[in-house]
């Protein structure tokens, strides 16, 4: 199937690039959404914005175009608790999507059940204050026991500003815990700058923690390059995710972020965030792990 779009935020756009870059067979795009169709899958009513439909099958003709083999769909926010968007996209997939999901408290252990058969893996709490209402942590920590025992892992999104009161929750968590798009450092910082060696600590002295190298796009001062620039895109945001591969080889993971939601200056070219991952894993190993060994570790184990 083709890269089709649909209306509203894709729909000036002309699609990604194919990239430069070849993929290691078998990589995995760890971090991507599906929204709506909101005709068939309503957004949550206590979402904070509303994206543009994104469907399964754009999904997985991105993945195909790219030369990625499998996807993990990680729940949004603009839809709330409701994961069937989520769901039906990795029933879809014939084995191909694992998810992330969002649940709540009130969540059943036989839901906890159907989620795990549709090939969800993991829970993702979210505190980025933009995107959500607040939380009480003990909510979480509950959820948190509950999934444990089903060998899943809980995904965190946060603002790097606020790593240090997170700490204590963060560690206190019984699962693996794998972090968002490298805890959103402020990239015009230093790389061996307080903020960001807040992170890095975390991962060093926490082994149950890993982190995502993805959305240079989000983080990024210096922007995508010129059509047909010669430097690298995002480039200012590559020494931040070179130091996590580079230091935690075995437990990174990339995403595309596909579809970009909530970037309002530049739609991102998928083409070109993968053409940024050599500049973050420089040798053919690093790639490897990055892409294929960690992913499968975490989502595929069964594989492994
Ligand atoms: O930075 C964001 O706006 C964003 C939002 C969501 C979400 O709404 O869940 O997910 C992401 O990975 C990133």
């Amino acid at each position: 199937m083709e890269f089709t779009k649909t209306p509203g935020w894709l729909d000036w756009y002309a699609g990604p690039t194919r990239p430069r870059f070849k993929l290691p067979p078998g990589s995995v795009d760890a971090h991507c959404h599906v929204f709506g169709p909101g005709a068939v899958f309503p957004y949550a009513a206590e979402r904070k914005y509303t994206p543009c439909d994104a469907s399964k099958e754009q999904l997985f003709a991105l993945r195909d175009h790219l030369g990625f083999a499998r996807n993990v769909i990680v729940q949004a926010t603009c839809h709330g608790a409701d994961n069937r968007a989520l769901v039906d996209a990795c029933r879809a997939s014939q084995g191909r999507a694992r998810g992330v999901a969002t649940v709540r408290r009130s969540v059943t252990n036989a839901e906890l059940g159907e989620l795990h058969t549709a090939g969800v893996r993991g829970v993702r709490f979210n505190f980025v204050k933009r995107l959500v209402d607040f939380t009480p942590r003990d909510e979480l920590l509950e959820i948190a026991g509950r999934i444990a025992p089903l060998g899943w892992h809980v995904v965190v999104y946060f603002e790097a500003a606020d790593l240090p009161e997170l700490w204590d929750f963060f560690t206190a968590l019984p699962t693996t815990v794998v972090v968002d798009h490298m805890g959103r450092p402020d990239v015009k910082q230093p790389v061996a700058g307080p903020e960001f060696e807040l992170l890095i600590r975390l991962l060093r002295e926490h082994p149950n923690v890993w982190s995502k190298v993805s959305c240079p796009e989000r983080l990024s001062v210096s922007g995508p390059p010129a059509l047909n620039g010669e430097q690298a895109a995002y480039r200012d945001v590559v020494p931040f995710a070179r130091r996590l591969v580079e230091t935690f080889p075995d437990r990174v993971l990339w995403g595309t972020d596909w579809p970009h939601p909530n970037l309002k200056d530049h739609m991102p070219d998928d083409g070109l965030l993968v053409d940024f991952i050599p500049h973050i894993a420089t040798t053919p190993d690093l790639q490897r792990k990055l892409l294929v060994d960690n992913p499968m570790r975490l989502y595929w184990p069964e594989e492994c």
